[in-house]
C-alpha cells in the first residue's frame, strides 16, 4: 500500500511501481532491493564495486588483466571510472574502452557521463565512425568501437595517448576485435607502461591469458617500476542479483517471427506492465514483426492499453534509434524489436521481458568461394545469456526463448 510523505518528516525510500510511476513505500515493503536510489548508491550496489581495489591492484601490477564479469556486474560502466579515480588519466593520458557496436558506445558513454555528472563530449566522450564527440584537451575516458581504435593506429601505431585500453565484450570475436587484440599484444612489447583489460561475460579466460602471456623479455626487468608482470591476471566478478526467469517453448517453432509476435501478445495479455525487448535477426524480420504486431494490437481486446512498437537495427537513423530510450505515455507498453545490437552493454530501463527468437545474422566466410556471407543461424549459449540479461538490468524480469531447452 502506497504511503504519502509528510514534509518535515524523514523522506521514505522511493520505489518504481509496476506501471512505471513512482510510489513511496515504507522501508520494510522494499524486499526486492530495487527502486529509486541515487546514482552513487546504484554504483556501489553493482557487484564490481567490491572488486575495485582488486581490479586496481591487478591493473597496476600486470600488463594484461582479464575480467570475466557476468552480465550486469558493472564492468563496462564502472571499471573506466575506477581507473580515472585512481589516476590513470592524470597528466593528459586517456583511458579507452572499446565496444563492438556503435549503439553500445553511445549508450555507455552517455551513462558514464551521467554517473560522473559531466557533459558528454568533455571529460567523457566517444568516437564512432563519422562521429567524434571527444575533446582533445579534456576527454579522459573515451568509448569507441574497436574498428575506430584500429583506424587510430594508422596515425599513432603505438596508441601513445592511452594509458589503459579496455577491450570489452571480447567474446564477440569480430574480425576487428581479433585484429585489435593481436596488435595490442605487439604494442605491449614496445610500451610496457600500457595496461590492457580484456573483459567479457563469457570469455574463455584461460586461452585469452595464454595468448597474452609472452615469455619474451620486455625492456626493463619485471617487478621494476613501470614493468608489470607479463603473465595476465584473471578476475571473475559475479552478476547483478536481479532474477530473470527463463521459459522455453515445448515444441520447436516453424516460424520464429510469428512465434515472437504471439509471445509478445500473450505477455501483453497476461503479464503486468513492463516493456518488452524482442530479438530477431535483421531489418526484414523486424519490419515484418512490426507490421504483424501493429495488426494484432489493433485486433486485440486489450488494444486500449496500447503497445508502442519500435524497431532497432544499425541501419536506422540516430533519431529513430534514440526513440527506444525515450519514455512513452504512462499506461502504454513499449515493444522494442531489435537485432543483436541490443544484446550487450545496453540498458533499456523499462524492459522487464525479453523474447528471444534464438537466431541472429552471422558472418560466415566461405574459403572455397572466398566470399563472406551473412547467414541466419542459431545463436550461441553466450548470446542467449546476454539477451536474457537485458531483462534483469534494473529489476527482476522474464525471458521467453522461442526454442527448446538446450
Ligand atoms: N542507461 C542506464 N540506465 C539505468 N541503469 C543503467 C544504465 N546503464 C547501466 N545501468 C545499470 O548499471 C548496471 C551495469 O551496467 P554495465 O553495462 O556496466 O554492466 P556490464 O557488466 O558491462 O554488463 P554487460 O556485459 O551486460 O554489458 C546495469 O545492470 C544497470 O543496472
Amino acid at each position: 500500500m502506497a504511503q504519502f510523505w509528510k514534509p518535515g518528516t524523514e523522506r521514505p525510500p522511493l520505489l518504481d511501481d509496476d506501471e512505471g510511476g513512482i510510489l513511496l513505500y515504507s522501508a520494510s515493503s522494499s524486499s526486492s532491493g530495487y527502486g529509486y536510489v541515487s546514482i552513487e548508491k546504484q554504483r556501489q550496489r553493482l557487484p564490481v564495486f567490491k572488486y575495485r581495489m582488486a581490479i586496481l591492484y591487478l591493473v597496476e601490477t600486470h600488463a594484461t588483466t582479464i575480467v570475466v564479469g557476468e552480465t550486469g556486474s558493472g564492468k563496462t560502466t564502472q571499471i573506466p571510472q575506477f581507473l580515472k579515480e585512481a589516476g590513470w588519466a592524470d597528466g593528459g593520458r586517456v583511458i579507452a574502452c572499446t565496444q563492438p557496436r556503435r549503439l553500445a558506445v553511445q549508450a555507455v558513454a552517455s551513462r558514464v557521463s551521467e554517473e560522473m555528472g559531466v557533459k558528454l563530449g568533455e571529460e567523457v566522450g566517444y568516437t564512432i565512425r563519422f562521429e567524434d564527440l571527444t575533446d582533445r584537451d579534456s576527454t579522459r575516458i573515451k568509448f569507441l568501437t574497436d574498428g575506430v581504435l584500429l583506424r587510430e593506429m594508422m596515425e599513432d601505431p603505438l596508441l601513445t595517448k592511452y594509458s589503459v585500453i579496455m577491450v570489452d565484450e571480447a567474446h564477440e570475436r569480430s574480425i576487428s576485435t581479433d585484429v585489435l587484440l593481436g596488435l595490442l599484444k605487439k604494442i605491449q612489447r614496445r610500451r610496457p607502461e600500457l595496461r590492457l583489460i580484456i573483459s567479457s561475460a563469457t570469455i574463455e579466460a584461460k586461452s585469452m591469458a595464454a595468448f597474452f602471456h609472452t615469455s619474451k623479455k620486455r625492456r626493463g626487468l619485471e617487478g621494476e617500476d613501470c614493468v608489470p608482470k607479463t603473465e595476465p591476471a584473471i578476475l571473475s566478478v559475479e552478476g547483478r542479483g536481479f532474477n530473470v526467469q527463463i521459459f522455453y517453448v515445448e515444441e520447436p517453432v516453424s516460424d520464429y517471427i510469428q512465434a515472437a509476435v504471439s509471445t509478445v501478445m500473450s505477455i501483453h495479455d497476461q503479464e503486468p506492465m513492463g516493456d518488452i525487448l524482442v530479438f530477431l535477426t535483421g531489418q526484414d524480420d523486424i519490419d515484418a514483426a512490426v507490421r504483424l504486431l501493429t495488426e494484432e494490437a489493433q485486433n486485440n481486446r486489450k488494444s486500449s492499453s496500447g503497445l508502442v512498437v519500435l524497431p532497432l537495427y544499425s541501419g536506422l537513423s540516430r533519431a529513430d534509434q534514440d526513440l527506444v530510450f525515450s519514455p512513452i505515455p504512462r499506461g502504454k507498453r513499449k515493444v522494442v524489436i531489435s537485432t543483436n545490437i541490443a544484446e550487450t552493454s545496453l540498458t533499456l530501463e523499462g524492459v522487464s521481458y525479453v523474447v528471444d527468437s534464438g537466431f541472429s545474422k552471422q558472418r560466415f566466410y566461405n574459403p572455397i568461394s572466398d566470399i563472406e556471407n551473412l547467414v541466419v543461424a542459431p545463436i550461441s549459449k553466450a548470446s542467449a545469456r546476454q539477451r536474457a540479461g537485458r531483462a534483469g538490468r534494473v529489476r527482476p524480469g522474464k525471458c521467453y526463448r522461442d526454442m527448446r531447452l538446450f
